[in-house]
């Protein structure tokens, strides 16, 4: 059976006791929450829940506690599995478990192999993995941009159940790849939070959205009103969450969003670690402000 992915998927973030411990009763909490408000699934280790930080027991954790709280409630679990090289994480994908509803992966970050190298990459994983794949373009971060035409050839992979699209703009590519024919399993899900609402006036089936641990119910209406074609709702939301996003994105991802968590008492401590410093107060009570006007 094909994967159809659709709505929003919340890429968590990862708790941590304020001195410094994972905190997986309030990842599960979180988790929990945020299906009962209408996400579609979550993601675990996705960027936001910053992997490179963890070790290698912290990260099954995680995935272990992710998959219990899907399985239980019967949602979609994507995993974010990563690597330099295509050999990495071929390796990595056939660890994973099978329990995942699909992997999402980078295109290859740094490299810069061209187009045709980005296809050679996801076949040998496509071939590797238990699960099918979302490609992660985001070409500010991997150095790698990809047309319309290439998005393309991907979406014709088999295995490939759909691309998380971060370029940091509607352009023309994004354009060009919505405007035309895709395989009906296949979806575009945007990955830049800000400009989700004008990719779901295009046609896209969703997000992955780190903003959406804020106002779950108010994202997941996003796409239900685009979907039934509500223009109005989803204009008016649309422009809502966007203003919402922008402040959760006013210093670097996850810090504003856990600082928001905290201060809601989701989480017990706002700590991440580093390369990363805690967002600012300022920052954080500006965007609890706009969470409480947005619902
Ligand atoms: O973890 C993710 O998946 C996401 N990461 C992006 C980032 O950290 O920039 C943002 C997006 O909301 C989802």
């Amino acid at each position: 059976m094909e994967t159809t992915l659709r709505g929003i998927y919340v890429p968590l973030v990862t708790p941590f006791t304020a001195d410094g411990r994972l905190d997986l009763a309030a990842l599960e909490k979180l988790a929990n929450g945020v299906l009962d408000d209408g996400a579609a699934g979550l993601v675990a280790l996705g960027t936001t829940g910053e992997p490179g930080a963890l070790d290698t027991a912290e990260q099954s954790a995680v995935v272990e506690t992710c998959t219990r709280v899907c399985q239980d409630r019967g949602a979609a679990l994507v995993v974010g599995v990563g690597g330099g090289a295509t050999r990495q994480v071929a390796a990595a994908l056939r660890e994973l478990t099978p329990a995942a509803t699909a992997a999402l992966t980078l295109v290859p970050p740094f490299v810069r192999p061209g187009a045709a190298g980005v296809l050679a990459h996801f076949k040998e994983l496509v071939a590797a993995s238990p699960v099918p794949l979302v490609a992660y373009h985001i070409p500010y971060r991997t150095g790698q941009s990809l047309d319309a035409e290439a998005l393309r050839e991907l979406a014709a992979l088999p295995g490939i159940a759909g691309v998380k699209l971060a370029t940091g703009a509607v352009d023309p590519e994004v354009v060009a790849l919505l405007g035309g024919e895709l395989p009906p399993h296949f979806a575009v899900l945007g990955g830049d939070d800000v400009v989700l609402p004008p990719l779901l006036a295009l046609g896209a089936a969703g997000g992955i959205m780190a903003s959406a641990h804020i106002a779950t119910a108010r994202w997941a209406e996003l796409v239900d009103a685009w979907q039934a074609g509500d223009v109005a709702r989803a204009r008016d939301l649309g422009h809502r969450l966007s203003r919402l996003a922008a402040a959760l994105f006013t210093e670097p991802n996850p810090t504003v969003v856990k600082g928001v968590l905290h201060a809601q008492g989701r989480i017990s401590s706002p700590a991440v670690r580093l390369p990363l410093l805690p967002a600012s107060e300022a920052s954080v009570s500006r965007a609890l402000d706009l969470a409480v006007s947005t619902g």
